[in-house]
């Protein structure tokens, strides 16, 4: 196979609707699948912060606070004008929404309207590559086993959703992490880093779905909630955002999207799934009845942005939407 990648998957053509989850599962064998497209990447990755500058002390600056001014401190090399105070000024805000509502086409509107802002693309293509072993092959050159985490999820989400989480939660706090380019800490308006959902949405949003379709048991909730919990408050400042971008379109016009878009994994999708979904962004956005357990995100402003419209091609209407961010981006 080419580049001498084995993509071994979990998969079964033999498919069956589970009126509960709205997702088509199917029992699972082995077999080789085309490699996956390539990651969306609209920027070079900076390096992370290490976990270990993470912990709290009893003085009123955590660990990880102070880590993060000393790194604000070192991009100064990076930029004459930024200040250890530079990194406080830049806001991070996530874009939420439903499946194929068009996050990812409206970050890379505001990547190209925004000079100031750096937009995070969501690390799909990590959970659909998870290199899981390296085996010879009949040439007796190194194969190396990829799982597509993201087939497996949808394929048996009894079985995978747990892991699932554990590894978007994991890969969203790693986006979370990365220290913002010099570019916006020399940025004399105002720079704000984009993410492309958010340690938040993957536990107030997907996460719990899956508890409540029962892919999650009681457990597996649980132990999730523990660690998410445990991490977001050893993070502290670093993982807070300041603002959410909330992207809505009727469930309706989502899987007409995720139809045209045709990614694999996604072909078991029904619209039931998508309702659903739909009625976790408006509890946690809208309505606010989630139960949530960070003081900040409680109270964290939310622009809520129509997405039923032809923003893809229609300059008018991406002006109008690129206002309304700059004006909620200022009010931060
Ligand atoms: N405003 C829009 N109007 C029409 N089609 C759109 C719009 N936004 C996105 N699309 C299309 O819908 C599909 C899903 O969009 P995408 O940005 O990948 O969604 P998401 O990132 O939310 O999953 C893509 O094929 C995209 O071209
Ligand atoms: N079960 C979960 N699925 C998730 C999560 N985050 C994203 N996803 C799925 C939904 C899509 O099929 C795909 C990418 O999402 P887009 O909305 O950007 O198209 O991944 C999650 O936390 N849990």
């Amino acid at each position: 196979m080419a580049a001498g990648l084995c993509r071994c998957v979990l998969f079964n053509p033999v498919s069956k609707f589970n009126k509960h989850t709205g997702l088509t599962q199917v029992r699972r064998f082995g077999v080789l699948l085309p490699p996956p497209p390539l990651p969306l990447q609209w920027k070079t990755p900076g390096s992370l912060l290490r976990a270990g500058n993470t912990q709290t002390t009893s003085n009123t600056l955590s660990v990880a606070r102070k880590a993060e001014m000393i790194s604000a401190s070192c991009s100064r090399s990076l930029s004459s004008t930024s200040t250890p105070d530079a990194k406080f000024k830049v806001k991070r805000v996530s874009i939420e929404g439903n499946i194929a509502v068009g996050k990812s086409t409206f970050a890379r509107l505001l990547q190209s309207a925004g000079p100031d802002w750096e937009v995070m693309a969501e690390p799909v293509s990590k959970w659909q590559n998870i290199e899981s072993g390296t085996s010879k092959g009949a040439d007796s050159s190194p194969q190396t086993t990829v799982s597509n985490l993201l087939q497996m999820m949808y394929q048996d989400p009894q079985r995978w959703s747990y892991t699932f989480q554990t590894f978007s939660c994991m890969s969203r706090l790693r986006t979370q992490l990365q220290p913002p380019p010099a570019r916006l800490l020399s940025s004399e308006g105002t720079p704000v880093q984009v993410y492309e959902r958010s340690v938040y949405s993957d536990r107030y949003i997907f996460a719990l779905n899956m508890f409540e379709l029962g892919c999650i048991n009681s457990t597996e909730w649980a132990v999730y909630q523990d660690w998410h919990s445990l991490l977001v408050e050893q993070f502290g400042h670093q993982v807070e955002l300041e603002g959410i971008i909330y992207l809505t379109a009727p469930p309706e016009i989502c899987m007409e999207r995720l139809a045209s878009r045709g990614r694999s994994e996604e072909k078991g999708v029904e619209l039931d799934y998508l309702e659903k979904l739909h009625v976790q962004h408006e509890r946690w956005l809208v309505d606010k009845s989630t139960e949530i357990h960070f003081e900040k995100l409680k109270q964290i402003p939310v622009l809520r942005l129509d997405a039923n419209v032809e923003f893809q091609t229609d300059p008018e209407v991406q002006e109008q939407l690129i206002t309304k961010v700059k004006n909620f981006f200022s009010s931060l």
